[in-house]
């Protein structure tokens, strides 16, 4: 025998004489357990090194010193249970129940469902639990099937068997050794798995619902998932099963069916066992979806979508960014030559790169000039220059203003100028048609100089340029001048990341799919990156580049024609690249259920009636209002007054003011820089408005300056009074007149849109956007027959009380008053 190793007779003497009293049988059997193996029954002799031995010595003396505790814990808990059966014998079943709780709550550190797997298995059964002896009588740490069934039939009332891991006492926290735990778990195991009631109850199930079980076999694999299921194996499921999904608010019934894999009849027929009677497109209820799912058995987990939209915006370190070239918006007055500037330019660059000429591919080019490359939009000023901002997409660095010299400063001029300032783009003026004998260049500059445009030879900051689009002079010199402000700008981007850039323009070709310009604005887009821009997403099958070249890849401030989108994007969405298309699929499919709820929610950009609890959040440090009038006069007045009203934490500051009805162009700049309007005897036009209602752009009409002053000042106190709001019934067109002697004159209609309805509050007479008389109708009638109302494309004919100037063209907008209760704090 080597000094190293150790008798087990000898090991089993030695614990004896140390006061633990325990065999050679013992040990071995407990040697057995700690190296994996089976001895022969009755084996009483084997070699055990050293530390072997010492593992077997702690063993033995842990068990005995976790002996007197543990009896007392589980002597508690039979007691309980023994007092519990024995009550149940004499009828009074509650009491068990009762019982049972009780001594859930003493063994606190224990999980409860162990404890109630304990108190739910028989006396009997519990008596037989081997772990128990192992701890309790550590003479015999390991016990055999056969061997355990006749020791415990021997054992005697009084002298039960502990049950271990199960209740330690209150004050001492009992130690059981580690692979004790390990047993009882695998024991739980094998007993649950033979249970009979299992068994009963899943042959209960399966009679219950037959076709259910037959209808969950055939799931198919998940790499299947996209192949079509033949007819004749007629599958109910529509997706394959997965085990767990993820769930966000928003999906919709029949997508929820989707994803755990179940016909949708199925999945409501569920629902509706719930009490729950959803509709397939509605938005799934996320508690009653994690019970249905749950009885697919399919696990829940229930995520917000924005979790899943995540695309971080890398930080550039400024040694990894290189020059590009600026992006250029043409803005200008209709006819000063916007159209013919941009001919001039690519024509003149064109000619000069490529002989015979190029026709232009996409709605954005490149120019280059001495090496340096100018990209150009070309989209008509207010759709790539506001409804991109709106979408908070900024892609233009300058804005080329154009400004005919035989003309001089019009509306349109003014509202470029207005749309630039509040973008914060520096605007280079192009003084257009100097070939023009009456042109008067001075005069311009000394109007632009009124609206804060100041040639720099006059100190200001604005590079003028004198041009003529038609005889092309001045070309190249706008050109250097671009650059030069370019330069000043310091324009940068890193070409060497995943690309991002702003959707310009999309479209669904018919022989190509959905197709986009997009302006790359930083990083290189190559054929094979994966995207996602809004909620459509894609991999890059195609570039193509302004002059309709395929290329293979596109760095910053490049337009670039893609191929690949899942669907046509929005214009202003922005593109960006992803790691792969299943992310890109991911990120759409999240923002779509994103957007559905905004949608829902329907986020108003800014009221009045919620300025004030803005002010308090500190959610608003500048009110912007954009004023339209019907004469200049009060526009002004408005504004000065406006202008004049001083608050301490919020700056009134007037973005646009202008003679004329309410467009699409006072809404789009609204919307994007968060301001209301303010219109004063003049009305929205119905697109407008429809585009108002969209954005959740606040229109403010009032016929008394005072009104419109003391509104705003009230609403930045928190003040505003619960208003009286309007509410426009339908719109009628007048397509005829006809006199009636001592009547007045009639308006044959049309009715455009709503309703018109006699009961309403009012009505108004509008032409050209300018209401020139308001008041009630007199009379409503369809072919002669008096009527409540006319309905849209219907013709009616209305009188209006005390006004017979109406003319054919006018727009007659019925309203009625509502009382709404200003939403403060
Ligand atoms: N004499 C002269 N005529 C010009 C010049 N530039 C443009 N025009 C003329 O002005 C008219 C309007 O030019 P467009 O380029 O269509 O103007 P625009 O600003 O694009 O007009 P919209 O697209 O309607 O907003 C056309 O008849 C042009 O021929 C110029 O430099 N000199």
């Amino acid at each position: 025998m080597l000094d190293k190793e150790i008798k087990s007779t000898e090991l089993a003497k030695e614990l004896k004489e140390s006061g633990i009293n325990i065999k050679a049988t013992d040990v071995v059997r407990e040697l057995a357990r700690m190296r994996g193996v089976e001895f022969k029954k009755g084996t009483t002799l084997v070699k055990l090194t050293i530390e072997e031995a010492d593992r077997i010595r702690q063993i033995f003396r842990q068990a005995k010193v976790a002996q007197p505790k543990i009896k007392t814990a589980t002597a508690k808990a039979v007691e309980i249970k023994k007092k519990a059966e024995g009550k149940k014998v004499e009828g009074v079943q509650r009491t068990e129940e009762r019982e049972k709780e009780k001594l859930v709550e003493k063994v606190e550190r224990i999980p409860p469902q162990k404890v109630r797997d304990f108190l739910e298995t028989p006396l009997k059964e519990v008596e037989k639990v081997e772990k128990v002896e192992k701890v309790e009588r550590p003479k015999e740490p390991v016990i055999k099937k056969e061997e355990e069934k006749k020791e415990f039939e021997e054992e005697k009332e009084g002298e039960l068997p502990p049950i271990i891991p199960i209740i330690p006492d209150e004050e001492v926290e009992t130690k059981i050794p580690v692979r004790f735990k390990k047993e009882i778990d695998v024991e739980k195991v094998e007993k649950f798995k033979v249970k009979p009631g299992m068994q009963k109850a899943f042959q209960a199930i399966k009679k219950i619902e037959p076709k259910k079980w037959i209808e969950q076999k055939p799931f198919k694999k998940a790499k299947d998932k996209f192949k079509k299921v033949e007819p004749a194996s007629a599958l109910p499921i529509t997706a394959p099963r997965r085990k767990s999904i993820k769930l966000e608010e928003g999906t919709t019934v029949k997508e929820f069916a989707e994803l755990i894999g179940q016909k949708i009849s199925d999945v409501i027929k569920k629902f509706m066992e719930l009490g729950y009677m959803p509709t397939i497109n509605q938005p799934v209820d996320m508690d009653a979806a994690v019970l249905v799912a749950d009885s697919f058995g399919v696990k829940v987990e229930i995520v917000a979508p924005e979790q899943l939209d995540v695309i971080e915006e890398l930080v550039e370190e400024s040694a990894n960014l290189i020059h590009r070239p600026p992006v250029v918006t043409i803005m200008g007055h209709v006819d000063h030559g916007k159209t013919s500037l941009l001919d001039a330019i690519r024509q003149t660059k064109v000619t000069e790169t490529e002989a015979g000429g190029i026709t232009q591919h996409i709605g954005a080019y490149k120019v280059s000039l001495q090496g340096k490359d100018i990209t150009f939009l070309d989209t008509p000023g207010h759709e790539a220059f506001t409804a991109l901002r709106a979408r908070g997409a900024k892609v233009t660095d300058i804005v080329v203003l154009v400004v005919a010299a035989d003309d001089g400063v019009m509306p349109q001029t003014i509202e470029a100028i207005d749309h630039s300032k509040a973008a914060n783009v520096p605007i280079v003026v192009a003084i257009n048609k100097i070939d023009k004998p009456e042109a008067n260049p001075a005069r311009i500059k000394n109007e632009l100089a009124e609206y804060g445009i100041v040639p720099e030879e006059w100190g200001g900051q604005n590079i003028f340029v004198e041009v003529s689009a038609k005889k092309k002079i001045g070309i190249e010199q706008l050109l250097e001048m671009i650059l030069l402000q370019a330069e000043i700008m310091e324009l940068k981007a890193n070409p060497n990341r995943p690309a991002r850039g702003t959707i310009i323009e999309a479209k669904l070709d018919r022989g190509r799919g959905p197709v986009a310009t997009v302006l790359i604005q930083s990083g290189t887009l190559r054929i094979g990156d994966a995207f996602v821009a809004g909620t459509a997403s894609g991999k890059v099958r195609a570039l193509i580049d302004d002059t309709g070249k395929k290329i293979n890849e596109a760095g910053p401030s490049t337009p670039v024609e893609i191929i690949g989108f899942s669907e046509v994007p929005t214009a202003g969405d922005v593109f960006t690249c992803v790691e792969d298309e299943k992310k890109a699929r991911q990120i759409a499919l999240a923002r779509l259920q994103k957007q559905r709820l905004a949608e829902a929610a329907r986020h108003k950009k800014l009221t009045l009636d919620e300025l004030y609890s803005k002010i308090k959040e500190g959610q608003i440090k500048e009110l912007g209002i954009v004023i339209k009038g019907d004469v200049q006069g009060s526009v002004e007045a408005i504004r000065s007054a406006l202008e004049g009203i001083t608050h301490p934490e919020v700056k009134v500051r007037v973005i646009h003011a202008a003679v004329g009805g309410i467009n699409e162009s006072d809404v789009m700049l609204a919307a994007a820089s968060n301001a209301i309007i303010i219109g004063f005897n003049v009305r929205p036009e119905l697109k407008a408005s429809n585009l108002a209602e969209k954005e959740g752009v606040d229109i403010r009409l009032y016929n008394i300056i005072y009104d419109a002053i003391e509104d705003v000042k009230k609403a930045l106190e928190g003040m505003l009074e619960p208003t009286l709001k309007e509410k426009i019934l339908g719109r009628a067109e007048v397509r005829q007149t006809f006199q009636v002697s001592r009547l007045g004159t009639i308006a044959g209609c049309y009715v455009i849109d709503g309703v018109i309805s006699r009961a309403s509050d009012g009505i108004r007479v509008i032409r050209d956007n300018i209401v020139i008389y308001e008041g009630r109708i007199a009379s409503l009638k369809r072919f002669k027959e008096d009527v409540k109302e006319a309905q849209t494309g219907y013709e009616c004919g209305i009188m209006i009380e005390n006004f017979n100037d109406i003319k054919v063209g006018d727009i007659l907008e019925n309203y009625i008053i509502e009382k709404i209760a200003a939403k403060l704090n």
